[in-house]
């Protein structure tokens, strides 16, 4: 099938990729040249494993192409819409501003029959409204409404393997050309819910806000556990035997972040006050005050584990591991990491931070701060060191290697991935979070 993904960022450029691997004859467009040009030479502008040689086997396929024309999408049987929807300047609410503006772009290139697929995250209406503006303007293409599920950093598998598939759609036609689409997922068993466009619209974010809610929950029932002495990962394990828990998300620590779950929450709150059904998810303000809190509780245990005041933190040499919201991601978009980095900073710490992969990213934000690529750098002489985002090579360092390298054996385990008698036993003062 012939078919167009407008918005090629980290959900875009996969969901391109992806499909010219399952076969069909795909272009991206992005307004971003500098994006296009990279993609169109197999150079992933972000860093996604898997990303690099499926963009590279499809190119050489000659079923993949990028342009930053909207006109060359013309022809395509499904457009799906990517771009961003971040929260708007100054409020909760998200900016529909990209998706009005590709949507428009879009319009006087649409063949007869062909069908426009949202995937971004958007508001409970969007859909309606983008119909109603199709009808007028081009009566003869259709839209659907297809949100998308991937987890950065698994993204290719979660595209070509998705746990569902959500088409909101007004005739069966649209459902049947998402079919050809998805065939082999199809194929393969993954289920598919064919709704309206409100429910569709609302699936996605009723799943996000409802992983946030597991996250923030089991970060309130840490604060607890830190006031009594409990230990929340045995709590974590201990409840998520239970089936219809589940242990999945239920990984305490400073929280969490990332271009979605955040804005996600806050844009749903928004939305609902509008419609006047505020109160039914106001839980999610609470939802997001425990996860923010939780960055704070760890510049405070910084202090603490410093000495006290603010004075005692100025000019103390702080190492950060991690800047990006989670491993597997160069993404720094409303990180936990890069805000607690950039409060000790505020506190007049001299914080040196380390991240794979996102360094670039977190330096195009917060300049002020000093990055390092070597962990070892970072680590010298250090008086604390903090883990805030739990790369695989940071859940494998060696206590008594790393205690060679500080100039005071003082961790805090943001993330609650590191042994905690083996840091002990090589002389360390470990803390975490919601560990006592
Ligand atoms: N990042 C993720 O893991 C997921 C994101 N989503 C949703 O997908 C949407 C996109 O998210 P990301 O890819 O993370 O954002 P992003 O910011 O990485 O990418 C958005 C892209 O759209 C482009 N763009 C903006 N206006 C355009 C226009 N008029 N025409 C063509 N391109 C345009 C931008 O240049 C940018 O490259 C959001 O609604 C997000 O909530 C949904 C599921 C997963
Ligand atoms: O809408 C989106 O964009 C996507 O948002 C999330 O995906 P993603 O943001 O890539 O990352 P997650 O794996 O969900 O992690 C989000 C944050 O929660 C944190 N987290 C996750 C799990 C956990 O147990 N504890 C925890 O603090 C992570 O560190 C990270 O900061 C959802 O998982 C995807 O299904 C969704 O498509």
């Amino acid at each position: 099938m012939r078919v167009s993904v407008i918005g090629c960022g980290y959900l875009g450029a996969v969901h391109a990729a992806a499909m010219a691997e399952l076969g069909h004859e795909v272009v991206g467009i992005d307004i971003d040249e500098r994006k296009i040009a990279r993609l169109a030479v197999g150079d992933p502008p972000f860093f996604e494993p898997g990303l690099p040689e499926i963009l590279r086997s499809a190119l050489g396929s000659g079923r993949l192409r990028f342009s930053s024309d909207p006109a060359d999408a013309a022809g395509a049987e499904v457009h799906f819409l990517a771009v961003g929807t971040p929260q708007a300047a100054g409020g909760h609410a998200a900016d529909l501003r990209f998706v009005d503006a590709a949507f428009d772009a879009l319009l006087p290139h649409l063949a007869p029959g062909a069908v426009v697929a949202g995937k971004s995250t958007v508001p409970v209406g969007t859909a309606e409204r983008l119909a109603d503006r199709l009808a007028e303007v081009a009566p003869h293409a259709t839209l659907a409404w297809n949100p998308e599920f991937l987890r950065e950093g698994f993204a290719v598998k979660d595209t070509v393997q998705p746990d569902r598939l959500v088409y909101g759609v007004r005739s069966p036609e649209a459902s049947d050309v998402l079919d050809r689409v998805y065939a082999s997922a199809i194929e393969a068993g993954t289920p598919r819910i064919v709704t309206d466009f409100a429910t569709a619209e609302l699936v996605k974010v009723a799943a996000n806000a409802f992983l946030a809610t597991k996250i923030s929950f089991i970060n309130a029932m840490a604060e607890i556990a830190e006031t009594v002495g409990a230990d929340v990962t045995q709590l974590a394990d201990a409840i998520g035997h239970d089936t219809r828990i589940g242990r999945r998300f239920l990984n305490a620590g400073v929280g969490f972040g990332g271009g979605c779950l955040p804005k996600d929450i806050r844009a749903f709150t928004a939305r609902a006050e509008e419609l006047g059904r505020g109160e039914s998810v106001a839980f999610l303000k609470e939802v997001d005050a425990i996860n923010l809190r939780r960055r704070h509780r760890v510049v405070e245990l910084a202090r603490e584990i410093l000495g006290g005041d603010r004075r005692t933190v100025f000019g103390r040499k702080v190492a950060v591991l991690g800047v990006t919201f989670k491993p597997d991601s160069d993404d720094v978009r409303d990180s936990p990491a890069l805000d607690v980095a950039v409060q000790l900073k505020g506190l007049g710490a001299d914080v040196v931070a380390t991240d794979p992969e996102g360094i670039e990213n977190a330096r195009a934000r917060h300049p002020q701060l000093h990055y390092v690529a070597d962990p070892r750098e970072a680590l010298r002489g250090a008086e604390l060191v903090i883990l805030v985002t739990e790369w695989a090579d940071y859940r494998v360092l060696d206590p008594n290697e790393v205690g060679d390298l500080v100039a005071s054996r003082a961790v805090i385990d943001g993330r609650n991935v590191l042994d905690p008698s083996a840091w002990r036993a090589a002389g360390w003062r470990y803390h975490a979070l919601g560990r006592g």
